[in-house]
């Protein structure tokens, strides 16, 4: 039996995306594969009162259970509001990658879906994305839709190998499938190894700078769809304070680089009104349950490292809401 999102107290994305683009924010995306994330990042955007994207990827949806998951989400909107405060929540399919999945996440209470074709020739893409699109839009769900490559996951390359969006294409793609946001290319890529080395440059106080994103392109995207939402992935920052703490207590994570804060902060204030973070928190949680284990070889409790990671990972969440993305308020 289907279950609609609005059973569960969610929220499409339609009117956060419009807020945020007039409001020059961005909606924090955070995706979620377990209780003490999910229990971060909600603490973390009610206390922050900031509206939230919760992600799901096809991996994470295998690895907690369809089922499992949209209890969580029902739950997640019952918690909140035990919090204090009921933030808009939106649960949402990262990378669905067949209209199947996607129209299996619509049926199962999500509110969003990702139809990832940026990979298929781009008659393909449009086809495939037109798709989804229809059957979401019959249940009020949003869609995303995505044109040009991100190195690293996509395409097996760490981070050397990306086609940026083509802005002479984002107008034909958004006016033929119907999407309701966009996903581009702009020189961001997935995990921890965004940059090599020999790409950066060093600041005043020895820290490597990764290049800049491509905002001219950006800037190009906008003009032909102007109002348009975009969406980034690959946001990450990689806090070197997480990977040192890592690397301290026995992890080995070399020349990790991500996107500088400053310009995350840039996009927000764009068309860009979505922004993907999951490898920052990977890190956090990683390194909180490193330090945890190491100083206290004796614990055998899994409360008591994966409590204080959660404390750490509420902790980031809310700087991002804060300081990068400006979403804080405003839900
Ligand atoms: O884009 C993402 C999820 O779709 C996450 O990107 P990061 O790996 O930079 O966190
Ligand atoms: O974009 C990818 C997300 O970070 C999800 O990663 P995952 O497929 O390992 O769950
Ligand atoms: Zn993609
Ligand atoms: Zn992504």
């Amino acid at each position: 039996m289907a279950i609609h999102y609005k059973e569960l107290g969610l929220s499409n994305t339609k009117e956060l995306f419009a807020k945020a683009i007039a409001g020059g924010y961005a909606i924090p995306a955070y995706n979620f594969n377990n209780l003490e994330q999910l229990q971060a990042i909600l603490q973390a955007c009610v206390e922050t009162k900031s509206p939230v994207i919760l992600q799901v990827s096809s991996g994470a949806r295998k690895y907690a259970n369809a089922t499992l998951l949209r209890n969580m989400a029902k739950g997640a909107t019952e918690y909140v509001k035990e919090l204090g405060y009921a933030i808009p929540i939106v649960l949402h399919l990262d990378h669905g990658d067949s209209f199947e999945l996607c129209k299996d996440c619509i049926d199962n209470g999500f509110s969003s879906v990702m139809i990832d074709g940026s990979h298929l020739p781009y008659e393909e893409n449009v086809a495939l994305t037109k798709k989804v699109v229809e059957y979401a839009h019959k249940f009020d769900v949003s869609v995303e839709g995505e044109l040009g490559v991100l190195a690293g996951v996509e395409d097996d390359v760490v981070a050397e190998h990306s086609s940026y969006t083509r802005p002479e294409e984002v107008e034909d793609f958004v006016k033929r499938t119907g999407v309701d946001s966009l996903a581009i290319s702009i020189g961001t890529s997935h995990g921890a190894h965004k940059f090599k080395p020999e790409q950066c440059t060093r600041n005043a106080e020895g820290v490597l700078v990764p290049p800049p994103l491509k905002f001219d392109i950006l800037e190009e995207i906008e003009k032909r769809i102007p109002g348009f939402p975009i969406v980034l992935h690959g946001s990450s920052s990689v806090p070197m304070e997480h990977v040192n703490t890592i690397n301290q207590y026995g992890g080995k994570i070399d020349a990790a680089i991500g996107i500088p804060e400053d310009q995350l902060r840039k996009a927000a204030k764009s068309a860009v009104c979505k922004i993907n973070i999951d490898s920052d928190g990977r890190l956090a949680m990683t390194a909180a349950v490193r330090k945890v284990l190491a100083e206290k070889p004796g614990e055998f409790d899994p409360r008591k490292y994966l409590g204080p990671a959660r404390d750490v990972l509420k902790e980031l969440y809310m700087h991002k809401n804060i300081n990068v993305l400006g979403s804080a308020g405003k839900a």
